[in-house]
């Protein structure tokens, strides 16, 4: 397949050779890559004035944000968690506090309730299949992130920072004209800025 063939059925086996890479990718990566990926995330300038950070409960086998999250709520940074509201919507995110419970949603997500209290991130934590050396994302494909990535830098130029294990890295990831850049990825090896 070609780096320009964006047609479902190229995304569906792109998909699923990231996922299958991404389950090498964590096994490899041994138990100790949360706290790795933490180290790499929480030494970054960039995160210095953050106020409110989104970031996601993980599933499959996507590498765990968890540790990060403790220790940014520890410095008292607010902490959220992304919902889907529906199929062409972009995410909302309800505040969350380590401890606090979640439910789970239709997509097997983990999500706070209802009556948590809606933030805006001035930081995103994504989750990706895989990401290209010009900081282009593969997602599980409802197009959530980008779509809410062109509002939130619309409105007040938010961050997005994608989390991954290193050997989810490809050299060139198809891409169409709604896809939003990460600014950079930050895995348990090391951090790329694009
Ligand atoms: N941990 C985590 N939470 C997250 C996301 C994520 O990627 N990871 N999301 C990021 O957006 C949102 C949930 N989005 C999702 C979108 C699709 C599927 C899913 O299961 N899709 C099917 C079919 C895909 C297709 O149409 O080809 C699949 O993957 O089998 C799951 C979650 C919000 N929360
Ligand atoms: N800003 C947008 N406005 C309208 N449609 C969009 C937007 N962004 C993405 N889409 C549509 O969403 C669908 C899925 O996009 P894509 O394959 O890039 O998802 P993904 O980034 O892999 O998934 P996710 O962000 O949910 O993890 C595509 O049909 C795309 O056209």
């Amino acid at each position: 397949m070609s780096a320009f063939d964006t047609s479902e059925e190229g995304k569906h086996d792109l998909r699923r050779n990231a996922a299958a890479r991404r389950s090498r990718a964590s096994r490899r990566a041994g138990p100790d890559a949360a706290l790795r990926l933490a180290d790499n995330l929480l030494h970054r300038d960039e995160l210095a004035d953050a106020r409110m950070i989104s970031a996601y409960w993980p599933m499959r086998e996507e590498i765990d944000p968890r540790p990060a999250m403790e220790a940014l709520h520890a410095r008292g940074v607010g902490l959220c968690l992304p919902v889907v509201t529906g199929p062409d919507q972009p995410l909302v995110f309800r505040r969350w506090r380590p401890g606090e419970t979640l439910v789970t949603e239709a997509f097997g997500t983990s999500v706070p309730d209802s009556m948590a209290q809606e933030e805006v991130p001035d930081i995103l934590l994504v989750p990706l299949l895989a990401f290209d050396s010009e900081g282009y994302r593969l997602g599980y494909g409802g197009g959530f992130y980008d779509r809410t990535l062109e509002k939130l830098r619309g409105d007040q130029g938010a961050l997005a920072v994608g989390l991954a294990f290193a050997d989810q890295y490809v050299d060139l990831l198809p891409r169409d004209m709604h896809d939003e850049k990460l600014d950079l990825v930050v895995t348990e090896q090391d951090v790329r800025t694009f």
